[in-house]
């Protein structure tokens, strides 16, 4: 048996069902639905991975796709040479929204084998009337096969609508509404029945496209009931403008979730929906996220983007509540075209089951109204521990993907194309390429927000040195001693401390070491006090002196503070444990 490329022979598989399947039905039931992940050639075996177990099962279920597909995957391991004549391979389909597997075919003995015809023969006879290719067969096998517009003809197999909606009668709505008394201690209903009357199941509502309308098209913005919807409230979405695509740089450790993305702002409510952006902090998930916003708005004007963060909209939402203001609320996010939701894994912890329901409801209306969502998280949804398990499967529904830390070429890339920027501001700025390389090399595996942090210390203090157009190694060495552990161990301190905390939440030393009070700088400050504490055994007037401050309780309070903060939420424990192992030149 041959080694094989299976990206290579998945591309012939998808040719050749191409050429015999109407597009629609190609589309949405082969090339968006299916991609291989593994093939065993011992025994034969080729392992695909369906979107949605829906998909699998319409697969499975429908005779003429199955055995299309089964035999044009054989056709070809033959035709490779990986399996002999009277030989045929096993297709195991796995749907990745429930984890459930199959084999294709298993029902359907072999039967007629496409294959196109060469120019001027007529097209193949099935060999056997088991393949219900419909009433006039020979007519409709023919035409269905070979030169497709893509137009599926009467009869023929058509992919399935999602499935419909369970909704209770509408007179037990009311009483199953919960009461939201206290909204962080809500817990989850134990009621078998859905605790608003919508959907439980059936979050897959007919899309755009399988109505015959095109999302991307004018329909998304001329729909009747976009023109006659109220005026949506978006004063809490926070779209950043320079968060364009762009601005965005691409290569490896982003490549899929670059394209996913351009994929839902071309085509919004269509292919992947949700598009979930997993990664770690600082790798570029709000930016990509906010690109596709951007994108929409410049191409749809009049489309509704609510971009906000989980913690927003848990703020938002507990705020409705005390100003029992739950219907403005509901309508500010259950109405829009588009939802944009940064660091999902914000609502997880089981204080926020409350939330947690809200956002339930909240994503089963816009889904099953064809709307898109975007969601961005530094957790997996498997991993979320303490969230419920109907949203874990539901954001892990439409398209996870993910982006990897950068290698020093991307690291390069993004610096590059930051100095372009830069030099708006400072027109004297000359970065050589030595410095390049060897910022791409230091924080190589790093996030691109530290590589980000560091480039602006450095403008910065080249700025205050008048030396803009005279960056070399050496300076760089120098002027971001604290911020590259690696390069010469500096000794853990308090300054130093302080000016990575500054940089990791991107705010000024002077800011942290200031008397400002707000969240942006007292968080950060608590933080970098807790640190001199918790790694240098600093006393807490010395902390406290360290900080300007006069009185040693403000250190001490600190302490205090984020040490139980740690002990009860699973977030704040990772966040210092990252910038702990950062400190520490771990990670
Ligand atoms: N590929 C990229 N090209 C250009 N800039 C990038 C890229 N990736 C990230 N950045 C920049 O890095 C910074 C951090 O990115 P971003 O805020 O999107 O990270 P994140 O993954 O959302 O982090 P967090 O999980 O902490 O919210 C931003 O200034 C962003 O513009």
């Amino acid at each position: 048996m041959s080694t094989i490329d299976i990206n290579s022979f998945w591309n012939q598989v998808l040719n050749d069902t191409k050429k015999v399947l109407a597009d629609v039905v190609w589309e949405q039931m082969i090339q968006q639905a299916l991609f291989p992940t593994g093939f065993d050639p011992t025994k034969a075996v080729l392992q695909l991975a369906a979107m949605q177990k829906y998909k699998m099962d319409f697969i499975l279920g429908n005779a003429q796709l199955s055995t299309t597909l089964q035999q044009i995957i054989t056709n070809l391991a033959l035709k490779n040479g990986f399996i002999g004549e009277d030989e045929s391979i096993h297709v195991i389909i796995t749907a990745i929204d429930t984890n459930q597997s199959a084999e294709l075919i298993a029902a359907y003995p072999l039967t007629a084998t496409p294959t196109a015809p060469a120019a001027g023969e007529d097209a193949p006879k099935p060999a056997s009337d088991d393949v219900p290719y419909g009433e006039d067969y020979t007519e409709t096998y023919a035409d269905n096969l070979y030169g497709r517009t893509g137009e599926p003809l009467p009869g023929e197999v058509m992919p399935p609508a999602a499935p419909e909606p369970k909704r209770p009668a509408p007179a037990n709505l009311n009483l199953n509404r919960p009461v939201y008394t206290d909204p962080i201690l809500i817990d989850r209903p134990t009621a078998p029945t859905d605790d608003y009357g919508t959907l439980d199941e059936g979050l897959f509502a007919p899309t755009y496209a399988q109505q015959g309308k095109k999302p991307n098209q004018d329909s998304l913005i001329t729909l009747p009931e976009d023109t006659l919807k109220p005026d949506i409230d978006l004063s809490d979405s926070t779209l950043n403008p320079s968060f364009t695509f762009e601005s965005f740089v691409q290569g490896g450790s982003n490549q899929l979730a670059y394209a996913a993305a351009l994929a839902v702002a071309e085509r919004p409510a269509e292919r992947y929906n949700p598009l979930f952006i997993y990664g770690q902090s600082g790798l570029g998930k709000t930016h990509l996220m906010h690109a596709i916003g951007n994108r929409l708005l410049e191409t749809h004007p009049s489309l509704k983007v609510m971009c906000i963060t989980s913690e927003n909209f848990l703020n938002l939402f507990v705020e409705s509540i005390r100003s029992k203001q739950n219907t403005a609320f509901r309508n500010k996010f259950r109405r829009v075209d588009i939802l944009l939701v940064d660091d999902i894994q914000f609502i997880q912890d089981k204080r926020y089951t409350g939330t947690q329901m809200e956002f339930f409801h909240t994503f089963n209306d816009l889904m099953t109204g064809a709307k898109q969502i975007i969601l961005t998280s530094d957790t997996l949804p498997k991993d979320m521990d303490q969230m419920e398990d109907r949203l874990k499967t539901r954001f892990a529904s439409g398209m996870v993907v993910t982006i990897d830390p950068p290698n020093p070429e991307m690291l390069e890339a993004i610096l590059k194309s930051t100095i372009d920027r830069e030099r708006v501001k400072y027109p004297s700025l000359q970065v050589p390429n030595e410095v390049i390389r060897y910022l791409g090399k230091q924080f190589n595996k790093r996030s691109i927000r530290d590589l980000q942090g560091a480039l602006n210390s450095l403008i910065m203090s080249a700025d205050v040195d008048h030396r803009l157009d005279a960056i070399d190694v050496e300076y760089t060495r120098q002027a971001l001693r604290d911020l590259i552990p690696d390069d010469e161990e500096p000794a853990l301190s308090i300054h130093y401390i302080q000016t990575f905390i500054a940089n990791f939440f991107q705010i000024k030393r002077d800011a942290l070491l200031s008397q400002k009070r707000n969240k942006q700088y007292a968080y950060p400050r608590q933080i970098a006090m807790y640190l001199c504490r918790e790694l240098l055994n600093e006393s807490y007037p010395g902390i406290s002196n360290a900080f300007g401050k006069k009185d040693h309780t403000t250190a001490l309070h600190a302490y205090e503070k984020i040490s139980k903060e740690i002990e009860e939420n699973k977030d704040s424990r990772r966040l210092i444990d990252e910038i702990t192992g950062k400190l520490k030149g771990q990670s």
